[in-house]
């Protein structure tokens, strides 16, 4: 996907992506990573999510790195924190307490910069990235975490019947990125009440993945 077709959809506010409330799915299930307060969690290809609101009310630290200048802005002015903003070669580091977020390519980021995390929160990263680009992004995640436990949420759906992003991934995709690292585990699997686009019948699915031992 390139990156211009992000910048338009930020640009043009066609973020039907975005929710108006905390994720249901990471509410629900947030406490199968077994995080204690001041433990950081990695949002990838994060946007203004409220679900970084909400895991910051949790005492969670927060790493996220996004594209879209636009939707950082928004972000911390939508938490009501300035933070500090640091150029890192190609990415711009926006920091404040408990978050850093890294502006720019998320495939930019190195684990130097990024520092440790104690797991991952994949809330319509994978399924946002057409099909090549899905190997890369997860074994970059990998190499970016060292693997860190990770909540995945991915979307399935009738290809044929519409275009993404969203993707359909497959529980067989899942497997194919993730099981050279993790022990992979299907939390939940619910029906998409509205319908994708609010149109073709779709399933949510919540994955844990857990570290190999
Ligand atoms: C489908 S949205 C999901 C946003 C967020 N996770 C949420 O649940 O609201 C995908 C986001 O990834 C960002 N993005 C796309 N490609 C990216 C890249 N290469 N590096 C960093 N962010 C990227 C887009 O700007 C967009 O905000």
């Amino acid at each position: 996907m390139q990156h211009d077709f992000w910048h338009q959809r930020w640009q043009n506010q066609q973020i039907g992506f975005h929710l108006d409330a905390v994720n249901p799915l990471l509410a629900a299930h947030f406490q199968a990573l077994d995080l204690q307060a001041g433990q950081r969690v990695f949002i990838p290809l994060c946007g203004k999510t409220l679900d970084i609101h909400w895991l910051l009310s949790k005492g969670i630290h927060v790493s996220g790195a996004e594209l879209s200048q636009l939707a950082v802005d928004t972000l911390f002015t939508e938490l009501g924190v300035t933070p500090s903003i640091t150029q890192r070669g190609s990415l711009r580091h926006y920091s404040a307490e408990h978050i850093d977020i890294f502006q720019g390519d998320f495939f930019d980021l190195d684990k130097a910069l990024l520092g440790k995390v104690n797991a991952i929160y994949d809330r319509a990263a994978l399924i946002a990235l057409p099909p090549e680009m899905r190997i890369r992004y997860s074994q970059h995640l990998i190499n970016l975490t060292n693997g860190a436990p990770q909540l995945l949420i991915s979307f399935h759906y009738d290809q044929s019947l519409a275009e993404g992003p969203p993707f359909n991934v497959s529980a067989e995709e899942v497997t194919a990125h993730y099981a050279q690292a993790y022990d992979i585990n299907l939390l939940a699997d619910e029906i998409l009440p509205t319908g994708l686009k609010g149109k073709f019948p779709a399933q949510e699915k919540l994955w844990l993945l857990s570290p190999l031992k």
